[in-house]
């Protein structure tokens, strides 16, 4: 391919980027920011980074003597602040120059700490809603200059005038937009208030808002944040929090955790969820910088066990990204994780000690967060192993009371191998608990931790068969021909037959298949179907000792009586493959193929030879 000649330029000539202001608006409102409605909180932000420099400049002014107004009647959206305002100079080079920010500049490098700004962008997403921004502004550090006018538009030109001192008495900042009526959803009055109320609730400057009609502005934020207000009682303010919890949330905690971390002036309310969350699902939390509210799906700031709580805070020294949607990776955040991390450990080591009716409700609820964290913090797992439920040969039962019947407790390895065997274990005297869910296993072993006097071991098959009473000499011998043929017709899933007497007499068979014996049958089917190959050779290397299947009859049920004494051949065999079926079905573990065909064919024999009988 060649290319076009083009007139060439000499070398070195340099040039200036040019910046399609369209392009970068699309790439704004489509990658940066979630929606539209940001354009509001961009516009609030500036008027409360314009106000905090106020008095940064002003430091001896009262409290509320500068604040923020906002309008919306429908056709137009104005925020007018107090703030420091612009000259001519500031205008050119902050708002006509994208990416430039005078809260970067070094002459306030000191004070950078307080503003929420500080990319540059945040103007433009004003452009998300209207094609033009209209600015008016009288700078309050040279008030002997004019007040400057701007007007910059979406296709990315821009105009500046200058006015006399009395088109703004006063130092600060007026925006105004005329809304595209695309846009009529993000701009109408009522909507604004909303969004305003939504962002701002917690901002530390008044802002007040009117719609036009002519009455008072109604106060945006009215009330300081619940946490920083004063109440007559500790009652009255753990209420207030669980009050505001729940506006916010939309539940009614089962406790509230009140947050302070001075060093990053992070103040706020962890509320604990009444309703259990599935394990690993991340509630989001709401972040406010500076009062503004900048995400409310922050799932950084708490690790992930915290998913019991969700949070409301607003923090003085977490870094908002470009978006202001969501919070810098950095130091600061990873510090602030841990010692909010610290606070619900402490919470809990507080309800452990002093209130057992609120640690019976929380752990009923959300024993599966407590587990996980309980795995990797032997404080947490000290505290609470003894109080966490478990399921157990006794029902759900706490560690502790389980501990309190049986000194050995018995842990399986998988919830199917607790279904096979907890009647007859129950009924053998063995105490077992189902170690297959999440962490319970892990938990379980780690009780002679704090009860020395408790022993803990794995239940095998072997455990279980070597407590199920073997039968006489007689017995067996009158079985033996029976045991061979059902042996022999079991062969094919690898699974041993003996007879036992156990309770309940209910129960004809039980069937003893740990997972490794499983596995180990997969793999030498395979090496026997790749006999010869690669595979086969390799399969076949592997070989291990794992224990075979076995299929317990339980001689004080009365169909396994009968079926001993049966001199048919077919039938005593169709009658163990129905016994293994039965059993295997019993255990819940999916059935291979092999075994569903077993069950059919063995039902359909037996229903044979019943109607046979009958005819
Ligand atoms: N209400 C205002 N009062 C005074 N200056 C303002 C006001 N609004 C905007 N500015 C000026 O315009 C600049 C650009 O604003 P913009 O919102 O685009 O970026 P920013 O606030 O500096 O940073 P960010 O992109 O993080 O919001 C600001 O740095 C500030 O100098």
């Amino acid at each position: 391919m060649t290319l076009p000649d083009t007139p060439s330029s000499p070398a070195g000539t340099d040039r200036t980027f040019q910046v399609d202001l369209r392009g970068l608006v699309d790439l704004l409102s489509h990658h940066l920011y979630s929606s539209p409605r940001v354009y509001l909180r961009e516009l609030l932000q500036n008027a409360v980074d314009a106000t905090t420099a106020r008095y940064g400049l002003e430091p001896a002014a009262t409290d509320g003597a500068f604040g923020i107004r906002l309008y919306a009647d429908g056709s137009h959206v104005r925020v007018e602040d107090d703030g420091v305002g612009l000259t001519e100079a500031d205008v050119h080079a902050f708002l006509s120059t994208i990416g430039r920010s005078s809260k970067r500049a070094e002459a306030i490098a000191e004070q950078r700490a307080d503003f929420i700004g500080q990319f540059g962008i945040g103007l433009l997403s004003c452009f998300l809603v209207a094609d033009e921004i209209h600015v008016r502004s009288r700078s309050a550090r040279t008030p002997d200059a004019p007040v400057v006018e701007w007007r910059g538009r979406g296709d990315g030109s821009y105009s500046v005038r200058t006015l006399p001192a009395s088109a703004r008495p006063r130092p600060g900042t007026t925006i105004t937009l005329t809304p595209r009526a695309d846009a009529q959803e993000w701009t109408r009055p009522v909507r604004v208030h909303a969004l305003a109320r939504h962002f701002g609730s917690l901002l530390r400057h008044p802002v007040t808002f009117d719609d036009g009609t002519g009455g008072p502005g109604a106060a945006v934020n009215p009330e300081p944040a619940p946490w920083a207000r004063a109440y007559p009682t500790p009652g009255a303010r753990t209420r207030a929090l669980a009050a505001y919890g729940e506006e916010v949330f939309g539940f009614t905690p089962l406790d509230t955790i009140e947050l302070d971390l001075p060093a990053v002036g992070l103040r706020g309310v962890a509320c604990v969820l009444p309703e259990a969350v599935p394990a690993g699902r991340r509630h989001g939390h709401r972040v406010h910088v500076k009062g503004m509210l900048l995400a409310e799906q922050a799932e950084e700031i708490l690790p992930e066990w915290a998913f019991f709580v969700r949070c409301v805070v607003d923090a003085e020294s977490l870094r908002p990204t470009a978006s202001r949607e969501s919070l810098y990776e950095d130091d600061t955040l990873a510090a602030v994780r841990d010692a909010l991390a610290e606070r619900l450990r402490a919470w809990i080591a507080r309800i452990a000690a002093s209130d057992p009716e609120l640690l019976g409700s929380f752990l009923r609820v959300h024993h599966l967060a407590v587990k996980s964290l309980a795995v990797h913090d032997d404080e947490i797992m000290r505290m609470l192993l003894p109080w966490l439920p478990f399921e157990t040969t006794d029902g759900h039962a706490t560690l502790d009371e389980f501990a309190r019947t049986h000194r050995t407790v018995l842990v399986t390895s998988s919830v199917e191998e607790f279904r096979q065997v907890a009647a007859i274990a129950s009924a053998a005297g063995l105490g077992v608990v189902n170690g297959g869910y999440t962490y319970d296993r892990e938990l379980v072993h780690r009780l002679p931790e704090i009860r020395p006097e408790v022993s803990v071991a794995d239940l095998d098959p072997a455990t279980l068969t070597a407590h199920l009473d073997s039968v006489d000499r007689e017995t067996e011998l009158a079985a033996a021909s029976y045991l061979a043929l059902a042996r022999d017709a079991l062969a094919v899933f690898d699974c041993d037959v003996a007879l036992r007497t156990f309770q309940p007499a209910s129960a004809p068979a039980l069937l003893l298949d740990s997972r490794e014996a499983r596995h180990e049958r997969t793999r030498s089917q395979l090496a026997r179907e790749q006999q010869g190959g690669v595979w086969g050779d390799i399969l076949g290397h592997l070989r291990q000792e794992a224990p075979r299947a076995q299929l317990i009859l339980n001689q004080l049920n009365p169909l396994v009586r009968t079926a001993v004494a049966i001199d048919e051949p077919e039938l005593a065999r169709t009658s163990a493959e129905a016994l293994y079926g039965q059993a295997a079905m019993l255990s819940r573990r999916p059935l291979r193929p092999a075994e569903s065909s077993l069950i059919n064919r063995s039902f359909l024999d037996l229903l044979a030879h019943a109607l046979r009988k009958d005819s």
